[in-house]
């Protein structure tokens, strides 16, 4: 008895740190969140990440193998979800039934010399199974696509879901929060101000010369050289490749990406709480760069995307990077939804 009133005064804790925080003005909804892959290198700390959200009442752990000792673990932090863990194929319905946010970091990761592209041929069947399994069990989730090749992976989220009658673009996100971390991390450290107040888009895609950072918009403003704003460019676009070869051969990068990854599941379960304003970059079916998906800044609301914002001026280098980009994009895009409808 003492711990179940031990349980309620957390909770009441909790919810009225997260009222005076501004997480919305009325009492907080349960959520449930389900992570798909979510025994691998990211999906252990994303489900940590997660258990410690005070916005999730509900917490889904499935993986083909090695669930249960993960969600055993977990579950054991005293924070406000309930944690389940699910492993095979047989238990995925389970495992998504009633999610409101279904992250997915299922699949295998880059080894020094690959492209994301590389991928492909791999993960795309492992993305395509999940979907139709959205599809059936949740099909009003909102979808945060964390497998590689992104650039693939979403539209080939979107042919699944447009098959299965249940695609609303509003509702599926490619997961690009890592490169405006990244960014965010050079930018500060290269014009000497706080990380944390630091601000950066990152548009495009994610992967390589898609990955477009607009620095020209970075706050607070800082007096970069051309040349300065050139290298953190690079860096953020080879940001996930010096993880890679820095771990040269065990996978790429995880820690990083569980933090970016809780950061953008939290944007969306504030957007579906009616928190106001909650603007993150994501890759989204889109119509700001004549291309079908496109990242960029999004409003997010009580159904997914609120508002796909523009780009805003851009510098002439970036005007180059975008235009460079966009072969590479629409080729990945292609791929995507030639692989979903063969
Ligand atoms: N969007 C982004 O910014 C980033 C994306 N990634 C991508 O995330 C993916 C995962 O990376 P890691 O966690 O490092 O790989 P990992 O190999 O450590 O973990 C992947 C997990 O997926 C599971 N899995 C495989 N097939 C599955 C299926 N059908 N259903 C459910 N789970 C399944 C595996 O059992 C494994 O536990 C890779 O594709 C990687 O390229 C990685 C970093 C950043
Ligand atoms: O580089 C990779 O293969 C993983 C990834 O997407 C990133 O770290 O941005």
């Amino acid at each position: 008895m003492s711990s179940l009133f031990r349980s309620i005064k957390t909770l009441k804790n909790s919810s009225s740190t997260l009222l005076r925080r501004g997480y919305g003005s009325e009492a907080v909804p349960d959520r449930k969140v389900a992570v798909l892959g979510a025994a691998g290198g990211i999906g252990q700390p994303l489900a940590l990440l997660m258990k410690l959200n005070p916005l999730v009442s509900s917490l889904s752990l499935y993986d083909i193998a090695n669930t249960p000792g993960v969600a055993a673990d977990v579950s054991h932090i005293n924070t406000r979800s309930e944690v389940k863990g699910y492993v095979g194929e047989e238990e995925l319905g389970k495992a998504l039934e009633g999610s409101d946010v279904v992250i997915i970091p299922a699949g295998v990761p880059r080894k020094p010399g690959m492209t994301r592209d590389d991928l492909f041929n791999i993960n795309a069947g492992i993305v395509k199974g999940l979907c139709e399994a959205i599809a059936k069990y949740c099909p009003n989730a909102l979808v945060n696509m964390i497998s590689n090749p992104v650039n693939s992976t979403v539209p080939i989220a979107a042919e699944v879901f447009k098959k299965a009658g249940t695609y609303d673009e509003k509702r599926l996100f490619g997961v690009t929060t890592l490169d405006v971390v990244r960014a965010k991390t050079f930018y500060a450290g290269k014009a000497k101000v706080p990380v944390a107040e630091v601000n950066v888009p990152v548009v495009g895609g994610h992967a390589g010369i898609t990955i477009l950072p607009l620095f020209s918009q970075a706050t607070p403003k800082a007096n970069l050289a051309d040349e300065e704003i050139q290298a953190l460019t690079k860096r953020t676009q080879d940001g996930g490749t010096e993880v890679v070869e820095a771990k040269a051969g065990k996978g790429s990068a995880t820690l990083s990406m569980a933090y970016a990854g809780a950061i953008f599941a939290d944007a969306c379960l504030k957007g579906l709480n009616g928190v106001p304003d909650v603007v993150e970059c994501s890759f989204v079916q889109s119509t700001v760069a004549e291309l079908p998906f496109f990242a960029s800044k999004v409003r997010l609301g009580k159904n997914g995307v609120e508002e796909v914002l523009g780009l805003g001026p851009l510098s002439e280098y970036e005007k180059e990077g975008l235009e460079k980009l966009k072969p590479e994009l629409l080729a990945s895009i292609e791929k995507g939804i030639k692989f979903a409808n063969k």
